[in-house]
């Protein structure tokens, strides 16, 4: 049996939900991990010197928890799809087993990046990716200041440390359009891996 870890990473916005959601609706025998599922409850999270909760570091995320959950589908795809109620592909064989990995810090932790077969990595310039952020409710809505003051920032930072650590990525660009950000990677995916003649 095949398995195959898809990364979709990259800044906070710049469209890796989107792009997920339409994948895993396209890619046989394929299941999603979210990032986002394992931030630390609100009490956890360390209060910066700035005065922000400081949540787009990846103190924030419970990495073991992740780690973990991506290593329950290494060891059998076949039953943890079974167990997260994601029926087997029909006309496909489950030869081919699928993991889509989503998240802004997937390529800043060594582990993580490693076990992906292929990285992905949206970005969008600060203006957009401010206009979008600004139009998003999150479970903890955004306090005032918070993107200037810790988000961005946090990104710059986190971009500079991946490229300085060499990790390959495939950059793709979040100012397309939806659909041909999703053409460009469902091409690359099938040529990559699933054309077997
Ligand atoms: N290619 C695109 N062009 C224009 N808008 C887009 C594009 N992709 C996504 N969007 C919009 O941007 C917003 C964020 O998209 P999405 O939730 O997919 O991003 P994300 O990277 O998963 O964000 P986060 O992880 O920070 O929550 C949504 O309103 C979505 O409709
Ligand atoms: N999902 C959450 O619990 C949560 C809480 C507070 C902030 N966030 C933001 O999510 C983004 C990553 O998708 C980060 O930029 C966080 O600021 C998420």
């Amino acid at each position: 049996m095949r398995r195959i870890v898809i990364g979709i990473g990259g800044v906070t916005n710049g469209g890796k939900t989107t792009l997920t959601k339409r994948l895993v609706s396209v890619l046989p025998n394929c299941c999603v991990i979210h990032q986002d599922d394992f931030f630390k409850p609100p009490d956890q999270i360390e209060v910066g010197e700035d005065g922000f909760k400081q949540w787009d570091v990846i103190t924030a995320i419970d990495m073991e928890a992740m780690v973990n959950t991506v290593t329950a589908w290494a060891e059998n795809p076949v039953k943890f799809a079974r167990s997260h109620g994601i029926a087997p592909s029909r006309s496909e064989s489950e030869d081919v087993q699928i993991l889509i990995l989503e998240g802004f810090l997937l390529y800043n932790h060594r582990l993580l990046a490693d076990m992906c077969s292929e990285r992905y990595c949206l970005s969008i310039p600060y203006e957009e990716c401010k206009r979008r952020r600004s139009g998003r409710n999150y479970t903890i809505p955004d306090p005032p200041g918070l993107f200037d003051g810790h988000v961005w920032p946090m990104y710059l930072k986190h971009r500079q440390e991946m490229e300085e650590s060499g990790v390959s990525i495939v950059a793709l660009d979040g100012l397309r359009s939806k659909d041909e950000i999703f053409d460009k990677v469902y091409t690359d995916i099938q040529n990559r891996f699933l054309n077997t003649s």
